[in-house]
This record gives structure tokens, sequence and C-alpha cells, in this order.
């Protein structure tokens, strides 16, 4: 239970917040207000401090099946930041992580990729169908991240996830599959690790230097994944006109889900460049300290 309210533990007293989860270290809901101290004690698990900064005041109870929390903190140290991405994102790492292992699992047990997707498709659509709330955080202003450099990012993970590798089944065994899976989990569960240190204020260097540098590599990898994963839904799609709209019909409009795929295989040729660059300024910035001045979106 303590994953979820760890990160918490930075902050300190004079606002209350009090939250619920649906089950341990999942996201929940979280409402704050103002307080001229920290509650009293309820009946429950009282946390421990966690030893990473200066003592907090926070308990939290619950099941195995949901628990609640309160903390207080101080107008000082309160960050929006702090509190939204801690109880909507931070505790992905840990989720991706699951995913790391089940896959794992699955191919020391059977010695193949095929039946992997199958085995997985449930955790993966439900976490990254969750990242659209990145989008939300972007577009709110509670992190400074481009609202076009995430929306690029997620809108096209959310696709292949739905519109192609859930819509189209035989494409489900390909090894391109595992390609983009495992680059996405590696990435997120480093990029999930990064957010949690940085807000703790320890950040361990690897972890910065892994989120900075591994995507050098997972990221044209998962794009590999990806493209040659739509390629090969290509003959399926065109057989069969899945999703596509022909003439006549009473809307007289037309739509071919071949071409479409067509056309979103041919935009990563000028959008995943523009990704890609910008993770390298990003890396610049991060771990040489070069002050790069961004343009705006
Ligand atoms: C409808 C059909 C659409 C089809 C579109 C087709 C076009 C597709 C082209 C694109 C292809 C993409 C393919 C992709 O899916 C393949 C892969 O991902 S493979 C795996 C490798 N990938 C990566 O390494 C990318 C990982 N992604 C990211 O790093 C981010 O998503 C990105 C937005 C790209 C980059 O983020 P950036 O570094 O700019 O900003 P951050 O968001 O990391 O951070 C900014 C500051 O905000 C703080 N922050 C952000 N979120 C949180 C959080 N949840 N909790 C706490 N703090 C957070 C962060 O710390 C930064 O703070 P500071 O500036 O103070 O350091």
């Amino acid at each position: 239970m303590g994953s979820l309210f760890l990160p918490f533990g930075a902050l300190s007293d004079r606002f209350l917040c009090m939250g619920m989860t649906p089950y341990p270290g999942a996201p929940g809901l979280v409402s704050l207000w103002p307080s001229s101290g920290c509650p009293p004690p309820v009946a429950g698990l009282r946390l421990q401090d966690n030893g990473l900064t200066r003592p907090n005041k926070q308990l939290a109870f619950g099941s195995e099946h949901f628990s609640f929390f309160f903390f207080c903190f101080s107008t000082d140290t309160f960050e929006p930041i702090c509190v939204k991405c801690l109880v909507l994102g931070q505790v992905r790492d840990r989720r991706w992580l699951v995913l790391a292992i089940a896959m794992v699992r699955f191919y020391m047990e059977k010695g193949t990729h095929k039946g992997l997707y199958k085995s997985v498709q449930k955790t993966l659509k439900f976490f990254q169908t969750f990242a659209l709330l990145e989008i939300v955080h972007c577009l709110i202003g509670i992190v400074p991240t481009s609202v076009i450099v995430a929306g690029v990012q997620v809108s096209s993970r959310i696709f292949m996830v739905w519109l192609v590798t859930h819509s189209i089944k035989p494409i489900q065994n390909e090894e391109s599959v595992v390609l983009f899976l495992v680059s996405w989990t590696v990435t997120e569960i480093t990029r999930y690790s990064f957010y949690t240190f940085s807000l703790l204020d320890h950040l361990p260097y690897f972890i910065k230097w892994a989120r900075y540098n591994f995507f050098i590599i997972l990221y044209p990898v998962g794009v590999a994944g990806e493209l040659l994963t739509i390629y090969a839904a290509l003959p399926y799609v065109k057989k069969t006109g899945m999703f596509s709209i022909r003439l006549p019909n009473k809307y007289n409009i037309s739509f071919d889900y071949y071409y479409f795929l067509l056309i979103t295989m041919a935009s990563y040729i000028p959008l995943f460049p523009q990704l890609y660059f910008h993770m390298l300024r990003q890396r610049r910035k991060v771990l040489h300290g070069e002050v790069i001045v961004e343009k705006d979106d």
C-alpha cells in the first residue's frame, strides 16, 4: 500500500489532502482543502515516515481492494504537479514493471512469443489507455510538456493498441508486436521511475542516464515494431475491408481503412524525427546542462 503514498512524504502540514484509490497503488481521486493542521489520526494503518525527507504526517487505510489516504502539506512546498501527477501517474512504473515481469515469465514458460500479446493484452490496454491523461495533464498545465509532443506520442500508441493490434487478431503473434511491447515497457518503467525519484528529490544518476539514453535505441526499435505491425496488417485489412465505408450510402461518404493505414505509416516520416530530436534536445539539456530555447508549439 505504501507505494502510492511514499512520494507524498515529501510534503508537510497546512493543507489537507484526502483521496481514495480503487486498489492500493492505483490511480485515484484526490481532494484538497486548507487545514489549520493535520487531521486527527483515524483508525487504520499509519505509514511510517519515509526517511527521505523531513518527517511528515500521513495516514492511509484500506484493504487490498481499495485504499483511502490522508496527508497534509505546507503551502510553501506545495506544487500542484506533485499532487496531481503522483496520484494520476506515478504508480505506472510499478504497473509497467508488472507487465515486464509477465512478459518475461511468459517467454520463460512457453519459450515462444506466440500468445504473448494475448496474455498481456488486458494490462497493456489498461495502462496505455490511461496514458490519455498525459495529454490532459499538458492541456490543463500541470506538467510543462508540449501538448503536441505528448499528443503525438500518446495517440500513436493508443492507435496501435486499439485500432491495430486489438482489432486485427491475425497479427497479434507477429515478432514486430514484441518489438514495440518491449520498447514501450522499458521506456515507461524508466520514465516513471525518473518522475517519481525526481519528485522525491533523490534521483539516482543511473535512472536519469537511462531516461535520456535508452530512447536512442528504444525509439527506433519501437517505431520499427509499430510500422512492421501495421505493414503486416495491410493484406488482412484490404481483404476484409474492415472499418471501411463504401459508396453508395445515404451519407455519401467513403472511407478506406487500408489507405488510412498507409497514410498513418507515411506520417511517421515527418513526425517521428520531431519526437526523436526533441528527446535529443532534452538529453543535452538534462545530462549536459545545455540551455536550449524551444520553439513555440
Ligand atoms: C490517429 C493516428 C495517429 C497516428 C500518429 C502517427 C505518427 C506517429 C509518429 C510518432 C511515433 C511514436 C512512436 C512511439 O510510440 C514509439 C515509442 O515510444 S518506442 C519507446 C521509446 N520512446 C521514448 O523514449 C519516448 C518516451 N516518451 C517521452 O519521453 C514523453 O512521452 C515525451 C512527451 C515524448 C517527452 O517528454 P519530455 O522529456 O519533453 O517531457 P516530460 O513530459 O518527460 O517532462 C517535462 C517536465 O514535466 C515533468 N513531468 C512530466 N510528467 C510528469 C509526471 N507524470 N510526474 C512528474 N513529473 C512529470 C518532468 O519531470 C519534467 O520536469 P522538469 O522539466 O522539471 O524536469
